[in-house]
């Protein structure tokens, strides 16, 4: 019997498709992250992965790797993918685009309005002693209503956000991308700008984009401190894309008003980083896509990919297209 290696426990739901259409499935439990050396060996045998968390699918994978005839990712972002190798070697590689854009954006709205209302830090006042007598000037966050939400990456995630904070707070949306999104134009009268204009007219700036070799560090001391002395920083994309050493600075300094995160680098976050007991700092265990819901859905739609890529057919959230095109290796 053929098998698939799925390494998370996922939705019953999604492996009961598997097992239906006749594969075979081993299910890696164990409480770490495989590493890549141990990635391989537990392929072996296996004609398909479904691949949740962390896993890198490099160039050394896929030679090691030559016996898959998919891989199905459980996350939208495939940062960890070489995809030139991938397509190199023919393997055609499936994400979960759409079905987790709403969730990860209310993550991120979760976090602008946590942050604005310093929520995480206020609950640690409490576990402290520190509700003492009514003081009204102390605790003040700022309000979001009418102010200026810019996003960097405005795609399936971004224009999700960019929607929920306009409907909840008349907030006037710019963003940056490579290319104009004239479709998110319309529905918000967004305002395409510059990258620079991007950091000098945010109140809230949030991060949609993909990690790529582009859009590493992209915000570091000098984009920062471009910023307005009251933005707030959200970042549910990826960590790499901030430097933390300069987000902390600029955090110190009072460059900026404070921050959001649910990606930080390295993840998991050391619990002794000092930015987790900072007043204006949000900060969540990469849970964007996180609900009973989304997970559900993205289980559903790997299991279906990885089921394609079986049967010899075209994955439908393929990410490199180019490997059904004939004369490649
Ligand atoms: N925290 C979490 O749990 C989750 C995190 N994510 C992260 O969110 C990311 C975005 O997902 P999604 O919205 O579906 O992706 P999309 O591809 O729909 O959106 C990405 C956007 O970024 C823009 N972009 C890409 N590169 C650049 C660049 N160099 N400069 C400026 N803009 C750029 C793209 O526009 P253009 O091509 O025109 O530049 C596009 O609008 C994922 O890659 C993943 O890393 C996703 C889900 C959950
Ligand atoms: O980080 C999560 C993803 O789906 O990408």
């Amino acid at each position: 019997m053929e098998k698939v290696l799925v390494t998370r426990r996922i939705s019953e739901n999604a492996l009961e498709l598997i097992r239906n259409e006749g594969y075979g499935l081993s299910i890696y439990t164990e409480n770490k992250d495989l590493t890549p050396a141990e990635l391989i060996k537990m392929c072996e045998g296996h004609v398909g992965l479904l691949s949740v968390g962390p896993n890198k699918i490099d160039e050394h994978f896929l030679s090691s790797c030559k016996h898959l005839k998919g891989i199905a990712l459980m996350s939208v972002g495939y940062d960890k993918v070489d995809v030139n190798a991938a397509t190199k070697h023919g393997m055609p590689i499936s994400n979960t685009p759409d079905v987790l854009s709403e969730a990860t954006a209310d993550t991120a709205f979760l976090l602008m309005l946590s942050v604005a209302r310093k929520a995480f830090y206020m609950h640690k006042t409490i576990e402290r002693g520190e509700w003492g007598f009514f003081d009204p000037m102390k605790n003040l966050g700022q309000e979001l209503y009418g102010k200026t939400l810019g996003v960097l990456g405005l795609g399936r995630i971004g224009l999700e956000l960019a929607k929920k904070a306009k409907a909840a707070y008349g907030m006037k949306v710019i963003y940056h991308n490579r290319s104009k999104n004239k479709n998110a134009e319309e529905l918000l009268n967004a305002t395409y700008v510059s990258f620079d204009d991007l950091l000098k007219r945010s109140d809230v700036l949030s991060v949609h984009v993909n990690l790529t070799e582009e859009t590493k560090g992209m915000f570091n001391l000098t984009a920062f401190e471009k910023m307005k002395p009251n933005a707030i920083f959200i970042n549910t994309a990826r960590g790499a894309i901030h430097n933390e050493k300069d987000l902390m600075t600029v955090l110190q300094n009072k460059t900026i008003w404070g921050a959001g995160l649910d990606v930080t680098n390295p993840e998991p976050m050391d619990r002794n980083n000092p930015l987790l007991n900072m007043e204006n700092v949000c900060i969540l265990p990469h849970i964007g896509s996180a609900t009973e819901e989304t997970r559900e859905k993205m289980a559903i739609m790997a299991a279906q990919n990885i089921i394609k890529a079986l049967k010899g057919e075209q994955m439908p959230q393929v990410i490199n297209p180019e490997v059904y095109q004939k004369g490649l290796e």
